[in-house]
C-alpha cells in the first residue's frame, strides 16, 4: 500500500526536470548555490525555475556557509519556502538566518558513526527542519551530493526535536528499505536520480518517488 513519504528531489537545474518532480509527486524542489558544484545554478535561473512551480511543492535554497550579502541576494530574486544550511553553519547562525529571514530552515548534519548524532539533538533545538545525511568523504569537492550513504541503523528508533529528512545515497533500490529501518517520512534524493553528475533523469524521478512511496515498479 502506498504511504506519504515526503520526497525532495535536490539539484534541480532546468524546467524539464522541475515539472517532472512535480507531475510525479515531489514535495520538495532543491536548489544548489553552491559554484564547486556540477547542480550549481544562477540566481536567474533559479527565479526562472521557482516561479512556475504550484503552491504546496515547496522550493528549497542549498546554501553552504553563504553570508548575509549572498542570502539577500538569493531572496531577492528568487521565491522561496525554505532555506537548506549545507556547512559548517553553527547553531547561532541558524538562529540567526531564521530570525533574519523569516523562512524555514533546515539543517544539514553529516553522519558517518554515533559521535555525529549529537550534533542532531543541538541543531534539532533551533533549526525547523534537520537533513540527517551521510557525512562526506574527508578531501570531498562537495559537503553533499556524494551519493555516498550512511550505516541507518546508527538512526533506527532515533528523534529529534524537529521535523527530519533522510538523505546520502538513496535510491529507488534502497529508499524503501531506509525508509523501514529509519522510519523517515521524508527522505531527499539527488545523485540516485541522476544518469550522469548533475544531470537528472525524468524516469529515475518518478520511479525514486515512487519507491520511497511504496508503489511497486
Ligand atoms: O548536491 C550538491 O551538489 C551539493 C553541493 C553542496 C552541498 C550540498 C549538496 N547536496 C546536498 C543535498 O541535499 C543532497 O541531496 C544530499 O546530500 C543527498 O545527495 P545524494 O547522496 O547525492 O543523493
Amino acid at each position: 500500500m502506498a504511504n506519504e513519504t515526503k520526497v525532495k528531489i535536490c539539484g534541480l537545474g532546468t524546467p524539464h526536470h522541475v515539472a517532472a518532480a512535480v507531475a510525479a509527486g515531489a514535495g520538495y524542489l532543491g536548489f544548489v548555490f553552491f559554484p564547486k558544484s556540477p547542480r550549481n545554478i544562477s540566481i536567474a535561473q533559479a527565479r526562472d525555475l521557482a516561479v512556475d512551480v504550484p503552491i504546496g511543492v515547496a522550493k528549497v535554497a542549498l546554501v553552504v556557509n553563504a553570508d548575509n550579502a549572498t542570502l539577500d541576494a538569493i531572496l531577492e530574486a528568487v521565491p522561496l519556502d525554505m532555506l537548506q544550511l549545507h556547512g559548517s553553519e553553527t547553531v547561532e547562525r541558524v538562529a540567526e538566518v531564521k530570525q533574519r529571514y523569516g523562512l524555514p530552515v533546515m539543517k544539514a548534519v553529516g553522519v558517518a558513526d554515533e559521535s555525529d548524532l549529537a550534533a542532531l539533538d543541538e541543531y534539532g533545538l533551533v533549526a525547523d527542519q534537520l537533513l540527517v545525511d551521510a557525512k562526506p568523504p574527508k578531501g570531498a569537492d562537495l559537503p553533499g551530493g556524494n551519493g555516498l550513504a550512511f550505516d541507518w541503523r546508527l538512526i533506527a528508533n532515533r528523534r529529534w526535536f524537529a521535523p527530519w529528512m533522510l538523505a546520502g545515497g538513496l535510491t529507488a533500490a534502497n529508499v524503501a528499505e531506509a525508509v523501514r529501518l529509519t522510519g523517515a517520512r521524508q527522505v531527499d534524493v539527488s545523485s540516485g536520480v541522476e544518469n550522469a553528475p548533475g544531470v537528472k533523469d525524468e524516469e529515475l524521478i518518478a520511479g525514486f518517488i515512487r519507491a520511497a512511496q511504496g508503489e511497486a515498479g
